[in-house]
């Protein structure tokens, strides 16, 4: 896990605008898949974060065949922002099913520095990369994405967040 701290902005994600985003990405992909139908054979969520957008694209896509694949990121010299990132994955979808990845979409809910698609796609080479959000860096990972923002805005998404109460901007004295 990245830590949101030093970067400059935020960029706060809602369910609504979740949704329509994750809606937005299933109709690009509608029809991209690999065979004469254009068809997916399956989708599979990068766990956590893809499994919201993964469940919405495969309600709109009518696909019934979904697995998820867990990755770990983590700082190789021990937590620090300016080491090399490392990933590792902690759960393999179906091996059956996901063969070289052909016909399968792979979701995740954004790409920073690209480190965790770019160890899902070693395994799986064939597959469609595809996420809401991409910063940057990790753009050249992910095959289709829907907003792009800079590499200083950190993405509060809606699990991550909760409505709490402001004071009023002219306050009492
Ligand atoms: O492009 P990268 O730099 O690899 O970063 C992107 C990944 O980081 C976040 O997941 P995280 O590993 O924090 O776990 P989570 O999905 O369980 O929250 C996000 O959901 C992506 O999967
Ligand atoms: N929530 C969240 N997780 C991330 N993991 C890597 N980058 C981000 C980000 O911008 N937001
Ligand atoms: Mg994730």
């Amino acid at each position: 896990m990245i830590t949101p701290l030093p970067h400059e902005k935020g960029f706060h994600v809602s369910w609504d605008q979740l949704h329509r985003d994750a809606r937005a990405l299933a109709w690009r992909l509608d029809k991209r898949g690999p065979g004469a139908d254009g068809a997916w054979r399956a989708v599979v969520a990068i766990t956590r974060g893809g499994m919201a957008p993964a469940m919405i694209v495969a309600r709109e896509l009518d696909i019934r065949t979904v697995d998820t694949i867990s990755v770990k990121s983590y700082h190789a010299g021990g937590g620090k922002a300016d080491t090399q990132r490392e990933a590792e994955v902690l759960k393999s979808p179906d091996d059956a099913m996901m063969g070289d990845g052909e016909g399968v979409l792979i979701v995740d809910d954004l790409v920073d520095t690209g480190k965790t698609l770019e160890l899902v796609r070693q395994l799986y080479p064939k597959a469609h990369f595809a996420t809401i959000y991409a910063k940057p860096k990790g753009e050249p990972m992910v095959d289709t994405f829907i907003t792009g923002v800079s590499q200083d805005t950190w993405i509060f998404f809606p699990w991550d967040m909760a409505l709490q109460y402001v004071e009023p901007y002219r306050g009492k004295d």
